[in-house]
C-alpha cells in the first residue's frame, strides 16, 4: 500500500497554503510532515484522506489517483485528524467495539484498551474524559481496526511522557508490520525515531 501526493497545491479562498508538493509513504515507511503553526500540515493530511480536495495535483493511493469514496480506500486507511469527534452517549469501549465490528476486525478490543491506558475509563462517556484520554481514544480507534495506511495529525499531542514513549514504539511496530504511516508532528524526537523521510512545509 502507498499514499502520497503528486505536484499537490491547495489554498483557502485563493490564499495558497502549499504548492508543488510531491511525496509518498510506501508499505513499512513513515513520512513526517513538519513545519510551523499554520504551515499547512493539517490541511495536507485532510487532503490525503479526502476531507479537503486539492486545487492542483493528485492524491495518489496505490500509485493511482484517489477515489476517497472507494471501499478499498476506506478499508485501508485509519486516520486521526485534528477534528476528531465522538458520540456523546456511547462509552469508550462501545466506540472501540463499534469500529471493530464495522470493519470485521480481528483486533482484541480489550488489549487495545489496555495498551492505550483506557481500561479504567472503559465505561465512561467521551465528555467525561480528560483531553489526553480523549486523544488516546482517537488513537485506539485507529488501532482497533484493520489498516495498511495510518494518517495521524500530531499524534503526540496531549500525551504524557510515558504515552509519547508508547506512541514511538507503536508507530515503529506499525512500520514493522508493513503499514504506511504519514504523520504531522511538532515532536522532533518522535520524527527522528520514526520517520524515514520528512516533508517540510
Ligand atoms: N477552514 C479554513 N478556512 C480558511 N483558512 C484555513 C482553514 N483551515 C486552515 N486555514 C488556514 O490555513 C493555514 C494552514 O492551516 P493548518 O491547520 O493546515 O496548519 P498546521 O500546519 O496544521 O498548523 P498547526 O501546527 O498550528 O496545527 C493557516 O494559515 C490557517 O489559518
Amino acid at each position: 500500500m502507498s499514499l502520497g501526493v503528486g505536484d499537490a497545491g491547495f489554498g483557502y479562498g485563493g490564499v495558497p497554503v502549499f504548492a508543488g508538493l510531491s511525496f509518498a509513504a510506501g508499505s513499512g515507511e513513515a513520512v513526517a510532515v513538519v513545519g510551523a503553526n499554520g504551515a499547512g500540515k493539517s490541511t495536507l493530511l485532510k487532503c490525503l484522506v479526502g476531507a479537503e480536495v486539492l486545487d492542483s495535483g493528485t492524491v495518489l493511493f496505490e500509485g493511482a489517483p484517489l477515489d476517497e469514496s472507494s471501499g478499498a480506500f476506506r478499508a485501508a486507511v485509519a486516520s486521526l485528524l485534528d477534528d476528531a469527534d465522538y458520540f456523546p452517549d456511547v462509552s469508550v469501549v462501545e466506540h472501540l467495539r463499534l469500529l471493530a465490528w464495522l470493519h470485521s476486525s480481528s483486533e482484541d478490543v480489550e488489549a487495545v484498551l489496555a495498551e492505550v491506558g483506557l481500561t479504567a475509563v472503559a465505561d465512561q462517556l467521551p465528555p467525561t474524559l480528560s483531553s489526553g484520554q480523549r486523544h488516546r481514544l482517537g488513537l485506539a480507534l485507529c488501532f482497533v481496526r484493520p489498516r495498511s495506511v495510518l494518517v495521524l495529525d500530531e499524534p503526540e499531542q496531549r500525551l504524557d511522557v510515558a504515552g509519547r514513549s508508547w506512541l514511538r514504539d507503536r508507530l515503529l511496530a506499525e512500520k514493522a508490520a508493513g503499514v504506511a504511516v504519514v504523520f504531522a508532528s511538532h515532536d522532533h524526537e518522535l520524527v527522528e525515531a520514526v520517520a524515514c523521510r520528512t516533508v517540510v512545509l
